[in-house]
């Protein structure tokens, strides 16, 4: 898998949040993106999973522009933004049958709800999957947003500050998840506000790309 940008750029009230930027996400990389608030992390990760198309420059999914490849790029993709996308009067088996339904996952032999069991167990809501979203903690929300990651088999994540709210734990067990993916040849890329520990600065696989707020991108692997 590989994503690239070239001379990407977007400005945003007369400010260019960032231009120029040539990057390349590959197999294996888990890229962590950081800068103040405001600084157009979220607008960045908007744009390259498809959401905008108000930028300077060109996306390139396996080498081919994203116009030519949408449909193949959305398949492969995850994106999971600061709104969990979750609906609140479903149950979170409800909500990962849709998701399911949606995007046409296939799990194989399992049916939707043995898969959506599954993956509701291991973001730690097992006993919750026929409570009504609404009636779960922030943190058990995000958690059902989250379960989407055990379900799918798409390579690339894109995950906009997926801590939020999530305990302790639930954070390591991200953690584990992200690292995991990557080793297997997927990819990530996540932004977070965490100072450190839930994504461990000796790990093979973890590259930075740092906004300073002025404008300017910085690469560093
Ligand atoms: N829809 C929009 N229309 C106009 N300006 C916008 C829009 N969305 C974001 N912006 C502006 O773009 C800039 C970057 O916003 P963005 O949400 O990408 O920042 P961020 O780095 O993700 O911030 P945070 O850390 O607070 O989440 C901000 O100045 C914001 O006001």
């Amino acid at each position: 898998m590989q994503l690239d940008t070239r001379k990407l750029g977007c400005e945003r009230d007369e400010r260019w949040l960032f231009s120029d930027l040539d990057w390349h996400i590959g197999p294996g990389e888990l890229w962590r993106v950081e800068g103040p608030n405001g600084s157009g992390k979220t607008t960045l990760l908007r744009i390259l999973s498809g959401q905008m198309a108000d930028y300077t420059g060109t996306l390139l999914w396996q080498g081919e522009p994203l116009g030519r490849c949408r449909e193949a790029f959305m398949a492969a993709m995850l994106y999971i933004g600061h709104r969990p996308g979750i609906k609140k009067a479903l149950t979170p088996l409800e909500n990962l049958d849709w998701y399911q339904a949606m995007s046409t996952i296939t799990g194989g032999a399992r049916t939707r709800r043995e898969a959506g069991l599954e993956a509701l167990e291991k973001v730690g809501l097992a006993g919750f999957e026929e409570s009504p979203v609404e009636a779960l903690s922030a943190g058990q929300q995000r958690r059902v947003a989250l379960a989407r990651l055990a379900l799918g088999h798409q390579t690339l994540w894109i995950l906009d500050e997926p801590f939020t709210a999530i305990d302790r734990d639930g954070v390591r067990q991200l953690e584990a998840w992200m690292m995991g993916h990557c080793r297997a040849g997927g990819s990530v890329v996540v932004t977070s506000h965490h100072d450190s520990g839930e994504l461990s600065p000796a790990s093979d696989v973890l590259k930075h790309l740092r906004f300073d707020g002025q404008g300017g991108v910085h690469i560093e692997c």
